[in-house]
């Protein structure tokens, strides 16, 4: 099977500071990664120079894309990577502000999306729309509602559905559950669960929060000072984890 993410010798400097380096992984199709590690090892740097939203200073970020199999994200035309943005990927931002349109409708939100990958017929549109406002728990009479209008974990689940309805071969999520009540982030990390069974997702997901991995992800890379210090499949590094660090993580935390 051809990995739908190749990473090779991602590195990144801010000044004399390491942002992140030495990174080398390869995603499957199907395969939700975690990336944890406590703050400041690098998670956000490699995420976001993964998306394309940071130059990393070395390595390649080779992505299976739809319309051309595997290219070099890194080295590719910025208006191409903008369109990966709009097409294959997504991401899922910590605070939905950041991506949702806070002054357009729900419906308008999901359907935006769509519109950027040639939907046009209206009444289809607002159909979808629908259809995923349902799916992440939020009543189809609040379609016409703005996002400002809603709490912190209604714009999370619109964010989640703007970002899937495209059905986007790999979802980049940083902090996904970060900064909402406990109440409300064991709700959105069901949903969330539910929703990458059954479409079968491709994500990598930054989190502090071990739990988040426990529940999400298939394999995990541990973060520290911007290197990857042990990887491996999510039950058996947490179970058994290795590196002293990991180890520290692991017993930092009462019950995952
Ligand atoms: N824009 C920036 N300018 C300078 N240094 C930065 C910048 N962004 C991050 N860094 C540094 O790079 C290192 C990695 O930071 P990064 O934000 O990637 O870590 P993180 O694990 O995502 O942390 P957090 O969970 O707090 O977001 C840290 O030492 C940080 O201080």
């Amino acid at each position: 099977m051809t990995p739908l993410l190749q990473v090779k010798g991602i590195e990144k400097h801010y000044g004399a500071r390491i942002g992140c380096a030495d990174v080398n992984f390869d995603l499957f199709p199907g395969e939700v990664m975690g990336i944890v590690g406590e703050s400041g090892s690098g998670k956000s740097t490699l995420l976001n120079c993964l998306a394309g939203h940071l130059t990393p200073d070395a390595g390649q970020v080779i992505f299976d894309t739809r319309a051309e199999g595997p290219v070099d994200t890194v080295t590719m035309s910025e208006p191409a990577r903008r369109m990966l943005g709009r097409t294959d990927w997504a991401f899922v931002h910590q605070h939905a502000r950041d991506g949702l349109r806070m002054n357009v409708s729900a419906g308008g939100n999901i359907g935006e999306r769509l519109m950027a990958v040639g939907a046009r017929h209206y009444g289809d549109i607002r159909a979808r729309a629908v259809d995923w406002l349902d799916r992440v728990e939020i009543a189809e009479n609040r379609v016409d509602d703005r996002p400002s209008a809603f709490s912190g974990g209604m714009q999370q689940r619109l964010q989640i559905a703007r970002n899937l309805v495209t059905e986007p071969r790999l979802v980049f999520m940083d902090e996904p559950t970060g900064g909402l009540d406990v109440s409300v982030q064991a709700r959105l990390l069901d949903l969330l669960r539910g929703l990458v069974r059954q479409m079968g997702l491709s994500a990598l997901i930054v989190t502090h929060d071990l739990a988040v991995v426990r529940l999400l992800a298939d394999r995990l890379m541990v973060m520290k000072d911007g290197h990857v210090v042990e990887s491996g499949l999510t039950d058996q590094v947490l179970d058994d984890p290795q590196h002293a660090y990991t180890q520290l993580l692991v017993s930092s935390v009462l019950q995952v």
